[in-house]
């Protein structure tokens, strides 16, 4: 099953064409690596599937309901200065389904506090989101989308910035997500992250989208020095490496 299918599909930016002849389907339960250089389009691509932006031609079919729809932006596009607590970050993921207004039952306490023992935060419930560390920041915000029993989660460059243990918490919440049936797009520059999570790779370069495989990308880039573990910036044309 796939509720996420990119058809024909034709993105724009300033006027100018960013991505087209788009084509694809994002398995459920299935985590989709999401590469390419900066500028390729892939946040223009994210924002087209999350409903936010109108493809010029083309389709995003998406039967995943809009509340259980989940983005996760990169750290330094989010205003964390907003005098909030981390409990009171996470309580918002109740918000697309339940309502802004309609005040917290004991039940969702409860999945709250749930959910911050499950990313190891608990001790910082009612720490402001501004006095966090990148790690414990981001762990919050997986935190909110869990509240939000997010089916359909998209995020952008989730490791950037995140402390070693961090980033295996979150890659353990992201597989049990994907296992419980949530359709996963997460876009990483980081060959051993991608090595270690993703079931699938969408490449974008020169406007275009390419599927392949996390084993014949891995076994094409095989003998980058460790030290080196960046996926490279472009790829050629000649790789077709896989289809949808
Ligand atoms: N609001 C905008 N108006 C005009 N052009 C834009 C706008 N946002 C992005 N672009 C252009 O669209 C293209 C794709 O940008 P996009 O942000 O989708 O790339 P990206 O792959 O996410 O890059 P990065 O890895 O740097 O985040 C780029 O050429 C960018 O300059």
């Amino acid at each position: 099953m796939a509720r996420l299918q990119l058809e024909d599909l034709q993105l724009a930016r300033g006027g100018q064409t960013v991505l087209e002849h788009l084509d694809g389907r994002f398995m459920d339960g299935a985590i989709t690596a999401l590469i390419g250089a900066n500028g390729a389009g892939k946040s223009t691509l994210i924002q087209a599937m999350m409903g936010m932006l109108r493809p010029v031609a083309g389709k995003v079919h998406c039967e995943v309901p809009k509340e259980r729809r989940a983005w996760l932006p990169q750290q330094l596009a989010l205003d964390l200065t907003f005098p909030m607590s981390v409990e009171e970050l996470i309580m918002t993921g109740s918000w697309p389904s339940h309502g802004a207004f309609t005040g917290y039952c004991a039940a969702h306490y409860r999945r709250g506090r749930e959910i911050m023992a499950r990313l190891g935060i608990s001790h910082l419930a009612h720490r402001p989101l501004g006095e966090l560390s990148g790690g414990q920041r981001q762990r919050a915000l997986l935190g909110r989308t869990l509240m939000q029993e997010a089916e359909l989660l998209l995020l952008d460059e989730p490791f950037a910035n995140v402390d070693v243990e961090t980033v295996d918490v979150l890659m353990n919440v992201l597989r049990e997500m994907a296992d419980n049936g949530a359709t996963l797009i997460v876009v990483l520059h980081d060959m051993e992250q991608l090595s270690r999570l993703a079931d699938d790779v969408l490449i974008l370069s020169g406007g275009h989208g390419r599927w392949a495989s996390p084993e014949s990308l891995l076994e094409r880039y095989a003998g980058q020095p460790p030290k080196a573990p960046r996926l490279p910036l472009t790829f050629p044309d000649t790789f077709h490496a896989g289809t949808a």
